[in-house]
């Protein structure tokens, strides 16, 4: 179902609600709100699914019945933290970016951000406009582009140019766009964006501002964190910092393999 003749190239929260419930209506969907699926398998007698669920408001568990189950959870179920020695010594508070609201609280203190996908760069963007003072962790080689950028790729893509040309084109624009920013501690990866986004499914960061920021050494770029001891975090290039809270925007981990009671049989049938 496409958006309407008049949405702009960038959809806004409120419109894409709108575009969610007009889907709902449209399709005349029965979409099951605030519910967890806990477990779900196939009896071999009836051939139908029964899934369990729970309705977190209500507190009450139902059971579905189905023919067919289609599981499009993803990959961003459950926030995932890092092993990093020494965490459990730090003094301050440490927390996933799922838990993230907003800068407020951190006025004028030290926050560490793991992490320069999507998650870690906008909450550095947003607390370092919270007036804190605010480091982020790039451990590995990342591309930055912004959305525009994204969106001529895209556009590239579907008239049929090959990846590789669209990959040099949308790098070239970021370069444009953001200088070598590999000389702010963001080194590019070897292999162009959309290629990486096809084949291991990994997405650019897309800046919405954070890299001004870091030009502006608003925002300060660190190696992989070496051990915390205390409130000093050391880092893999020997530097020390004192930090009040860190952040993990260190991505998610599925949970399908908790309730998908069949998943080891499927994997195996595909070997
Ligand atoms: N506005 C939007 O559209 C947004 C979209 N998203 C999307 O949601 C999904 C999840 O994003 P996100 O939460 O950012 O997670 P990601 O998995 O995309 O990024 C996790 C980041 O954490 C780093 N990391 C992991 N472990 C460590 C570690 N031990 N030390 C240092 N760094 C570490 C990873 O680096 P490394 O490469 O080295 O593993 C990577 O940079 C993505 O698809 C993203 O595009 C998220 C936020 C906003
Ligand atoms: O699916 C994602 O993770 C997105 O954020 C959207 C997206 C899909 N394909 C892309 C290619 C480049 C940048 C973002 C996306």
């Amino acid at each position: 179902m496409p958006f309407p003749s008049d949405a702009p190239t960038f959809v806004p929260r409120r419109g894409f609600l709108d575009y969610l419930h007009s889907y709902v209506s449209h399709f005349r969907i029965n979409p099951r709100c605030n519910t967890a699926v806990e477990s779900a398998y196939r009896d071999e007698e009836s051939g139908k699914w029964h899934i369990k669920a729970k309705k977190a408001d209500l507190n009450v568990h139902e059971e579905y019945v189905a023919k067919f189950l289609v599981v499009a959870t993803g990959e961003n179920s459950k926030g995932f933290i890092p092993e990093v020695s020494g965490l459990d010594s730090f003094g301050g508070e440490f927390f996933h970016s799922s838990k993230y609201e907003n800068g407020q609280k951190y006025k004028g203190k030290a926050v560490l951000v793991v992490g320069c996908g999507n998650s870690g760069m906008e909450i550095a963007y947003d607390l370092s406009n919270w007036g804190v003072r605010t480091s982020i962790v790039a451990r590995s080689p990342v591309h930055v582009l912004t959305t525009n950028i994204v969106y001529i790729g895209m556009r590239l893509l579907s008239y049929g140019v090959p990846c590789n040309i669209v990959d040099f084109i949308v790098v070239l624009l970021s370069r444009l766009k953001h200088g070598d920013i590999s000389n702010y501690g963001f080194p590019r990866p070897t292999r162009g964006p959309f290629y990486i986004k096809q084949s291991v499914g990994r997405t650019p960061t897309i800046d919405v501002g954070a890299v001004e920021k870091i030009r502006r050494k608003e925002v300060q770029v660190f190696p992989s964190i070496r051990g915390i001891q205390g409130s000093k975090i050391e880092f893999a290039n020997g530097e020390v910092e004192q930090f009040d809270a860190i952040i993990f925007a260190t991505g998610y981990k599925s949970t399908v393999r908790h309730w998908l009671k069949v998943l080891h049989l499927l994997f195996l049938r595909r070997r």
